[in-house]
């Protein structure tokens, strides 16, 4: 191991314990310095406004203390920000290292981390993976090549890759990767254990993960990945690199996440934060519908019977008729030819320059009616938000972008409502079309416009041992000669019966650290299982908890996205598994939830 690396992280590491307490200091002082001046505002007291040079020295003061106000409010914000970082890069200061020569046989070397760290002089000691020459490492490439910097090409050679595993001031290894990004090191890490919510994978994201974390051509990016391929990692790697681009504009507020359930939100908390961003706002799709149409005054409790697919058919569509309860003028804005959507778009227009819009929009047409005109009865609180959507043209803005996980869940009602709203939203859509668990499956690109898409797969499963992912390679249809697995062969699956659990629980010795899965068919039976095992986490729709240490039990539909050192999946020949529309979706499911071990119990 080089002496210099050694070095080299010694003077990094002394360099962040010294900024840590520096300023720590210089906050403190900073506190003390806005309470001292606040005691002198108040002491200063009344605004004497009595001649005119009184006012003209009352409004300077002000000014003169508005900027002092100012100063110490810059200077506050951007020793936060410095000593987060100091603190987030001290237990690992960089993971890599890229040799470069520029053109001018001068080597320059450049250390990655989870932030970007300078000195005092504004010299980079560390760069931030997210920076535009660490896609070189990230892409994998070697010799001369380019990167894009500022909408610029930057000729580069890259003379050497390496990777370090890190530990505070110990530099414990070094890898020169000139293949596959630290293999060893990837290896090492999806070996660990799986006792809690998922991990940031900034130091071992693979080639194909960067180009999906990375695209920025298509504001829609659509992935289909395997089991196990990292499509959750990828996505929360994609919204802090998102942040990272619009560091200027965006905040973590601007984005959104969309997951299956609120137990699924908890077990991706902490990613971010982990990677120095502030946790956005993740939510399910109910509540999101749920939301929206609360501000068009409309109660949405299901999206059940909904008629969004043939709504969006009638749009389109002439409807030479008076929509019921509107008001014949404004629908004669326009003529019979013009498709039912723009007619309405421009009746609005007209009823808001004349201000004949209604106040409640809910009031606006005879629903039911209209409904009945349709031949499309009963139309629910949900058709009439997406009717309203489509007729108002409205635009949200307070999402600039929008990311979507399991997405194979999602009915095509949802894909449209989505593309309706958030017609200015950049949009990250992540799922594995083999996944879904009932219901027909829906081709997620045909709702947005090719142009504007771009469509990624990603077929190496990461998560489970060779035998695991071999074996649920097996139901996994048209994905099962494509998935390629990473890890180590490991032991094979193991077939019991449901009425042996508790031996085969017995028999699992599971250290501090290690989680263990039961699945079951329904959230029934795993209600039944958790009373006798009380010990164990239940986990529920609405958990707010997430994967920890020893048993979980909970129903497939929730396991979804999880994983565990272990899983034990039961009633593996029962009806839900051999159904055969989505029997074998369920089983990939289930078999592709253990890292190490995985036993099924029929
Ligand atoms: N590049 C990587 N480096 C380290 N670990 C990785 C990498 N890619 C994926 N993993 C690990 O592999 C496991 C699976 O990742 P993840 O849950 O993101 O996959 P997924 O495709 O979303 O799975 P599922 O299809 O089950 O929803 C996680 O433990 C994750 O940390």
């Amino acid at each position: 191991m080089g002496q210099n690396e050694a070095h080299h992280l010694q003077v990094i590491y002394q360099r962040l314990t010294r900024d840590i307490d520096r300023l720590t200091t210089q906050l403190a002082d900073l506190a003390q310095s806005a309470r001292s001046m606040k005691q002198q505002l108040n002491s200063e007291g009344h605004l004497d406004l009595g001649t005119f040079s009184d006012q003209l020295e009352t409004f300077a003061s002000i000014e003169a203390n508005n900027r002092q106000i100012d100063t110490l409010n810059a200077r506050h914000d951007t020793a936060v920000t410095r000593l987060k970082h100091a603190k987030l890069l001290l237990p690992q200061a960089y993971f890599a290292k890229l040799s470069l020569d520029f053109g001018d046989d001068d080597l320059e070397e450049l250390y990655l981390g989870k932030v970007g760290y300078t000195d005092e002089n504004t010299r980079d000691l560390v760069y931030d993976w997210r920076s535009p020459v660490a896609d070189a490492y990230y892409a994998n490439r070697t010799g001369a090549t380019t990167y894009r910097a500022n909408g610029r090409d930057i000729p580069v050679t890259i003379k050497q890759r390496q990777q370090f595993v890190i530990d505070h001031d110990h530099l414990l290894q070094v890898v020169d990767t000139d293949a596959a990004i630290g293999d060893p090191l990837l290896l090492e890490v999806l070996a660990s254990n799986r006792s809690g919510g998922l991990q940031e994978i900034t130091a071992t994201i693979q080639q194909e993960q960067n180009a999906i974390i990375r695209e920025s051509r298509h504001p829609i990016v659509i992935v289909d990945g395997v089991a196990g391929s990292g499509k959750t990692s990828v996505l929360l790697q994609r919204v802090a690199y998102q942040l990272y681009r619009h560091r200027d504009s965006w905040t973590p507020a601007d984005i959104l996440i969309l997951t299956p359930n609120t137990a699924f939100s908890r077990y991706i908390r902490g990613v971010l934060p982990a990677l120095g961003e502030a946790e956005p706002l993740s939510t399910t799709y109910l509540n999101l519908i749920q939301s929206w149409g609360q501000r068009f005054g409309l109660t949405i409790s299901t999206t059940a019977d909904n008629h969004l697919a043939e709504l969006a058919d009638r749009l389109q569509q002439p409807y030479t008729q008076t929509p019921a309860g509107l008001s014949q003028r404004a629908y004669d804005q326009s003529n019979d030819r013009v498709p039912l959507v723009n007619r309405m778009q421009t009746a609005w227009r007209w009823l808001n320059a004349v201000n004949l819009a209604p106040e409640d929009l809910t009031d606006w047409l005879d629903w039911d009616q209209f409904g009945r005109d349709l031949g499309i009865t009963p139309l629910t609180t949900y058709d009439q938000l997406y009717l309203l959507l489509n007729f108002t043209a409205y635009q949200q803005t307070v999402t600039q972008a929008l990311f979507v996980d399991e997405a194979q869940d999602y009915g095509p009602d949802a894909w449209l409502f989505i593309a309706t709203l958030f017609q200015k939203t950049a949009i990250t859509i992540v799922g594995d079309h083999r996944q879904r668990l009932s219901g027909q499956a829906t081709t997620i690109s045909d709702f947005f416009d090719p142009d504007q898409t771009a469509q990624l797969r990603l077929t190496t499963s990461y998560r489970a041992t060779g035998q695991i992912t071999r074996f649920f390679a097996q139901f996994a249809g048209d994905w099962q000669d494509e998935i390629s697995a990473v890890q180590e062969e490991g032991i094979a699956p193991e077939i019991g019966s449901t009425s042996a659990l508790s031996r085969v629980l017995a028999k699992q010795s599971l250290s501090a650290t290690q989680s263990l899965g039961i699945i079951t068919p329904t959230a029934e039976i795993a209600a039944e299982l958790a009373t006798q095992y009380p010990a164990a986490q239940f986990l529920k729709e609405q958990a707010f908890h997430t994967v920890r240490p020893g048993l979980n039990i909970m129903p497939l539909a929730l396991a979804k996205g999880l994983e565990f050192d272990f899983a034990v999946v039961t009633h593996w020949q029962s009806a839900f598994y051999t159904d055969p529309q989505h029997g074998h979706n369920r089983r990939y499911v289930a078999a592709s939830r253990g890292t190490k071990g995985l036993t099924l119990l029929n």
